[in-house]
């Protein structure tokens, strides 16, 4: 089952669609990966899925239940999240900013401890929070996120402003939800290297659009695109495609073609053979989820 559906969801701002016809799937226990760009669309999108701005249109269905104003608050019960720069007093202490989260929900020391516990806090529980790193910081707004264990937790960007120890901290920590707790994770970033790391399902949104969603592995499996060539004669291998209808590009020493199948493969070969153009190489190359990502979002992202 989809924990999440989003079913052609847009916000309108002013004059201009945010978000546009957004029809998201984040499958049960496992980590869903929100790609895209600054501005694309991923925090109006989450904080639709959280209910806390309206859509223009288009729906929300959470635990396979389109949301609507009644069931609101009972659906979110189950949702844990961490929307832009946790919340938290600094004058009080981890354990202190927790009790007060857990009271709200109605959950005690046992919850509480086993957040502290998975986020590694639970030594520095008694210390102010104004005294944290940025790191710590987050772990708590993260320990907050999934006190009580939901079954659903929605981070946006967590690890923004983080340094690479706390990063990977981070990172290992949310791996590991859907297997240590049943969690469905949706996580937002702009950084492709990083759901790359942590992500099962991947959507990626630009300018407003959800342009790819799938398996992870469907990403990588885009890659297998170009086949490169190396001829004796590259300018008139180069000819002899145009003739052929065969597009192609130069990159240094070779030619690059889209992927063929092997039986076109067979035949270029002899067309340039035929030709008297020996074919000195013949590779398949795996470009990278980079120019993949850049590929499919139009060169309009950051990594
Ligand atoms: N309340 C608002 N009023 C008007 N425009 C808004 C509002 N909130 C967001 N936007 C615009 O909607 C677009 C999408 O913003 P959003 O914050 O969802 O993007 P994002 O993908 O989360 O990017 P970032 O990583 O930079 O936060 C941006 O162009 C933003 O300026």
């Amino acid at each position: 089952m989809d924990i999440v559906q989003t079913q052609d969801l847009r916000k309108r701002y002013g004059k201009v669609d945010r978000v546009c016809d957004l029809s998201l799937h984040v499958p049960e226990k496992k980590v869903y990966g929100f790609l895209g760009p600054n501005g694309a669309g991923k925090t109006t999108t989450l904080k639709m899925i959280l209910g806390l701005i309206h859509p223009s249109d288009g729906g929300v269905t959470l635990f396979g239940q389109p949301m609507d104003g009644k069931n609101r608050l009972s659906l979110l019960r189950d949702v844990g999240s961490l929307i832009e720069s946790p919340s938290y007093y600094g004058h009080l202490t981890g354990l202190e900013n927790m009790v007060v989260a857990a009271r709200m929900r109605g959950l005690g020391m046992a919850e509480i401890d086993e957040a502290l516990g998975a986020v590694r806090l639970s030594e520095a529980k008694d210390r102010r929070v104004r005294e944290y790193s940025l790191g710590m910081k987050q772990r708590l707004g993260l320990a907050i996120a999934i006190l009580g264990r939901p079954k659903l937790l929605i981070l946006d960007e967590p690890t923004n402003g983080l340094d690479p120890a706390g990063i990977q901290e981070i990172r290992e920590l949310i791996i590991s939800l859907p297997i240590r707790y049943g969690m469905t994770v949706l996580i937002s970033s702009h950084l492709l290297s990083e759901i790359d790391q942590m992500a099962d399902v991947v959507g990626v949104i630009n300018e407003g659009q959800l342009i790819f969603e799938d398996k992870l592995s469907a990403l990588h499996a885009l890659s297998q695109q170009a086949l490169a060539i190396r001829t004796t004669d590259n300018h008139a291998a180069g000819e002899l495609l145009t003739a052929a209808k065969v597009a192609w590009q130069r990159s240094e020493d070779y030619l690059l073609l889209n992927r063929l199948r092997d039986d076109n493969v067979a035949r270029l070969s002899q067309i340039l053979v035929a030709k008297g153009i020996g074919l000195l190489r013949i590779e398949e190359r795996q470009s990278s989820l980079e120019d993949i990502f850049l590929r499919i979002t139009g060169g309009a992202v950051s990594l």
